[in-house]
This record gives structure tokens, sequence and C-alpha cells, in this order.
């Protein structure tokens, strides 16, 4: 399988602390073992190790095998961005959120069991197409909006909202996915560093470029709002809002909060949904649930009481 190629200055800062990956009870499943999968092609090759289409002997259902190399993670510091990866996406469980099924280990690697997504990334299909049309965009966008609630009901929040992380099910729906930057927000507040450049709000993008020195900035679930308005324009231009030919640019660009112009025509409810989430205070965006009767969202999928109205489920 042709890998996925991430435009070059779609690179992540990561802060990492270095441990030892160990165990958790959660979703630990004793009896799995490699043994216990036919292991068929793989479906891509992530920062750790590579996924494979996988089928459980014993049941033949059919699932996705992210093998991860112990070495690997270590030799990054990465122990617990795995061990949050696995803690957080372990306790969620929503129509558009990848299933993580269980986990199991050997002495080199760490094999995560996850729900099998035959759409692919959403990021390939934008690259194929080059943008969506506003319908197609507002229902990708509302999908995520309200795996998001979901997330943030719980206290969490994603962190990396891209189309990278985006894949899509069966009928196309989408499964939100990677959640090795996700965080339990119980205190609301943290203040690490994480995202991808295009896609990182101007809260984190100032601690980035030091502005305030000295001074440590916070953040909270807001964040995802800001990626939520990023994700909406991308889907429909083709090109993140704030994209520019250097990374330092882009941080810079992220900072004023003024969009590129871009030659695609837009409805008026769509530029007014995608204003209200680029807007350079947390505390302004637009609230997940507002965002879900929003009239360009109502306009393309009608009004979504709850999770079961958008997925159909
Ligand atoms: N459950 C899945 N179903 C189908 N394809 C998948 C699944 N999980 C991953 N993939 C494919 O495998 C690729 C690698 O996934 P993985 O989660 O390891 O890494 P990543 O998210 O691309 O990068 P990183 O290692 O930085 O988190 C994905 O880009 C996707 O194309």
């Amino acid at each position: 399988m042709e890998l996925v190629q991430h435009t070059a200055n779609r690179t992540a800062a990561r802060v990492s602390t270095p441990g030892t990956f160990t165990r958790t009870s959660l979703d630990y499943h004793p009896h799995l073992h490699l043994g216990s999968f036919e292991i068929g092609r793989a479906l891509g090759r992530g920062k750790f190790g590579r996924v494979y289409l996988a089928r459980h002997r014993d049941s033949s259902f059919i699932c996705a095998l992210k093998v991860l190399t112990k070495a690997q993670i270590a030799s990054e510091g990465d122990e617990n961005l795995v061990r949050r990866e696995i803690e957080i996406h372990s306790k969620l469980s929503h129509p558009g959120i990848l299933k993580f099924y269980t986990w199991f280990y050997d002495a080199t690697r760490v094999f995560l069991v996850l729900e099998y997504a035959p759409g692919g990334e959403l990021f390939r299909k934008l690259q194929k197409k080059g943008k969506f049309g506003e319908h197609e965009a507002a229902v990708y966008v509302a999908q995520v909006a309200d795996a998001l609630a979901y997330m943030h009901k719980k206290n969490i929040m994603h962190r990396d909202i891209k189309p990278e992380n985006i894949l899509l099910g069966f009928h196309g729906e989408i499964k939100l996915a990677d959640f090795g930057y996700s965080v339990h927000s119980a205190s609301n507040l943290r203040s690490s560093l994480c995202g991808t450049i295009d896609y990182i709000p101007p809260e984190i993008a100032r601690q980035l470029r030091k502005v305030r020195p000295g001074k440590e900035e916070f953040y909270n679930r807001n964040v995802d709002l800001w990626s939520l308005g990023v994700l909406a324009y991308e889907l429909m231009t083709g090109k993140p809002p704030f994209e520019m030919p250097t990374r330092e640019q882009t941080e810079k660009k992220i900072l004023t909060g003024k969009v590129q112009r871009t030659g695609v025509e837009m409805s008026k409810e769509a530029k007014s949904f995608i204003r209200a989430l680029l807007v350079l205070n947390p505390d302004e965006r637009l609230p997940l649930d507002q965002v879900l009767e929003h009239p360009w969202i109502v306009m393309h999928c009608g009004r979504i009481r709850s999770s079961r109205g958008i997925f159909g489920y």
C-alpha cells in the first residue's frame, strides 16, 4: 500500500516525558497473542510501526492491528504518549470514534486491536478530490463536532483534529482516530505543547513562539473548536487557512487570526461558521452545542439532537 505523504510543513511539535512502558489493567487482554490473528495487508505506517488488516482466528472478527515497536517508542521517549493513547482511546465508545477493542504485548511490541476503517483517511480522499463541496464538508464537520461533543462531555479534549486523524467507515462515515495527544481536562487546563502546525490554535502558537516568555499560557478544550474551524475551511478549499511557506510564518499568521483569501466561492453561512470558530479568544468560539445548531450545519444536515440523529444509529 502506498504510504500517506504528509505535506512538508505538517510537522508536529511534541513534548514527551520519558518513562517505561508498563501495562495498565484497563482493557488488557491476557489471552490474546499475535497467533490469535491472521494478518492481512498493511493498511499504513505510523511513527512507531505498522497497521495491518487482521482476522481474529476464533471468531473470524475483522479488525485493524496496530503494531507498535517498543524500541521505537523508547527511542523517541514517547512511552507516555502511547500509554495515554491506550488509556484514553479505550474509554471512548461513540459511532464517530474508531473503536478500541483491546490491546496486548510481547517482549518487543505492543499490539492495539482497533476497528477497521475501510474508507481510509479523510486526508487521502481530500487529496484525491482537491476539495469537497459544501454539503459533503458540512456532513463531515457535523460528524466530527458530534464526536467531539461526546469527548468533551467526558472531559477529554482531542487536541489533534486534522484530516489525517479522521478515518472513514464502510458507509463513508467519520471515525475519529489518534488519541496520542488527547488529554483529560479534569482541571480543564493543560499547558503541554502538541498538535500539527496548520491546525494549532493561537493560544498554542503563542507558546511555540514564546511571545510571552516566562508566562505560562494555559489552554482548554476550546482548542478543538479552533481546529474544527480549520477543518471546515480546508475541506471546502483544499488548503488550511493559515498555510504559509514556512512554519514560522504559519505561526505568525495564526496569531493574526486572519484567514487566507481563496478563489473558492463559499456561502454566507459557511463563512459565518468558520468565522465563529476561528476566533482568537478561546472563550468566544462557538460552543459545540451551538456548532450543531449553526445555520450552515442545519441547512446541510438538519437539526441534530443527538449522536443517534447524525449517524443514523
Ligand atoms: N483502524 C484503521 N483502519 C484502516 N486504516 C488504518 C487504521 N488505523 C490506521 N490506519 C492507516 O494506517 C496509517 C498509520 O496509522 P497510525 O495510527 O499508526 O499512524 P498515524 O496516525 O499516521 O501516525 P502517528 O504514528 O504519528 O500517530 C494511517 O494513516 C491509516 O492510513
